[in-house]
């Protein structure tokens, strides 16, 4: 088993610990559901620009090519993230569509980064864009996250 995440070593310093998850209530177990489990681990951040951002460990049950994160590990991640991304600007959503441009294998056992942006409300709709990235120059996915305002 692999130790714990230091996830605080790799908190940027602008970065403000915020519990994402409770804005939408207890629901959200199939990603932050489990924090110290063998597959997802998620710790919730606002960067400077107080766009939402987090650390994401993947863990040896997201398995999918030899030693990497299955795709669809990441897209639930990227689901997740870009959703509450839209909630903390003040729109409560549901994902209508996740477009994911898978870039480079993700290592199993290490932390990425989510980086955010909400980047246009039109109406109803909201498109939140995402990066899933090793923190540097290393890119693992992007997307673009369309979500639809609810209530
Ligand atoms: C307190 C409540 C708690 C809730 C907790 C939620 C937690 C979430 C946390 C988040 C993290 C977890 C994240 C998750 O896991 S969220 C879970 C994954 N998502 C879902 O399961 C969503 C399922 N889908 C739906 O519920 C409905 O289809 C929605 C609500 C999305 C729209 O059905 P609705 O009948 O309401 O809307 P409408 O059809 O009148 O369309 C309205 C406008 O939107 C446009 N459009 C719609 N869909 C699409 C699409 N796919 N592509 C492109 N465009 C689309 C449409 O053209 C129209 O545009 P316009 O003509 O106005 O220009």
């Amino acid at each position: 088993m692999a130790p714990l995440p230091d996830f605080e070593a790799l908190r940027k310093t602008d970065w403000t610990p915020f519990d994402a998850p409770s804005l939408v209530g207890k629901s959200l177990r199939f990603v932050s559901g489990d924090p110290q489990g063998k597959r997802f681990r998620l710790r919730y951040f606002r960067d400077g620009k107080n766009d939402l951002v987090a650390l994401a460990w993947f863990g040896e049950e997201t398995e999918g090519p030899p030693g990497h994160a299955h795709g669809g590990s990441m897209a639930a991640v990227l689901d997740e993230v870009l959703g509450l991304a839209a909630w903390a600007a003040g729109h409560p959503i549901v994902v209508g569509n996740l477009n994911i441009h898978f870039r480079k294998l993700l290592p199993l056992e290490s932390v990425a980064q989510v980086d955010t942006e909400v980047v246009s409300v039109k109406g109803r709709k909201v498109l939140v864009r995402g990066r899933l990235t090793d923190g540097k120059e290393g890119l693992y996915a992007e997307a673009d996250c369309l979500c639809i305002r609810i209530l």
